[in-house]
């Protein structure tokens, strides 16, 4: 498995030029794609990147990528990441890190988003992957019922859970709490999504929609090109 993902993070560094300010994605995909970066980097690639968490800036510093932050460099070329999920048009969930917020914003400020992954993160619809739902921690009980009942309205239920780790809530680096949603197939991303963003409690959701533009995917023998080559 993990040959598949260096060989998709290997195609899109392909896409990297001299000179590209990046989005780099946080999870074991993306970390495969840091590693190669690195390698390029050492032997006299120029790039700055905005890392999407903190475990990849970790990362980033100890192999000597140079980083850079969104209030410096607002405007990037293009932002590589993993996903949980590529279903229909593109469309993504993301999240299962704890770092889709970050990952949003990058993405949203990157001229180009290319998603890498192995071929198990294909779907035909979204939903097998629990929706992960980053809230603030205030009203976390009554921000829950609100996502039950704009789920409902959609046609949508299911357990959501309030991500732990080691016994405790699960803290984003941006210190809010993730719900994840075990809705099922989702037939209308688009409108679940609408629903989310409107409650207020709800900091972002991992349904990533017209945001990528290319994936590359890994798996039987080769790399394939999903949507823009
Ligand atoms: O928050 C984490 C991110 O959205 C990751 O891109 C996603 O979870 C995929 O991670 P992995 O490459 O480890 O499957």
């Amino acid at each position: 498995m993990r040959e598949l993902k260096i060989e998709a993070a290997r195609a899109a560094l392909d896409q990297v030029q001299d000179g590209m300010r990046l989005g780099i994605g946080t999870g074991s995909t993306a970390e495969e794609f840091v590693r190669v970066l690195a390698e390029r980097v050492a032997g006299g690639l120029s790039v700055i990147g905005v890392p999407t968490s903190e475990r990849t800036a970790a990362l980033c510093k100890e192999l000597g990528v140079p980083l850079t932050t969104l209030d410096e460099t607002p405007e990037l070329d293009l932002t590589i990441d993993g996903a949980d999920e590529i279903g229909p048009e593109l469309g993504l969930i993301k999240g299962g890190g704890g770092a889709l917020l970050r990952e949003k914003i990058v993405a949203a400020a990157s001229q180009r988003m290319i998603v890498i992954a192995d071929k198990t993160k294909m779907v035909e619809s979204l939903g097998r992957f629990p929706l992960p739902i980053e809230v603030n921690a205030f009203g976390l009980r009554a921000t829950v019922v609100a996502i039950e009942k704009v789920a409902k309205e959609l046609g949508l239920e299911g357990p959501l859970a309030v991500r732990e780790r080691d016994g405790k809530p699960f803290v984003t680096d941006g210190g809010h709490l993730i719900v994840d949603a075990s809705f099922g197939r989702i037939p209308d991303p688009r409108a679940l999504a609408i629903a989310l963003n409107a409650i207020p409690g709800v900091v972002e959701h991992g349904l990533f929609l017209d945001l990528a533009d290319t994936a590359f995917v890994a798996g039987d023998g080769q790399v394939r090109t999903v949507g823009a080559a």
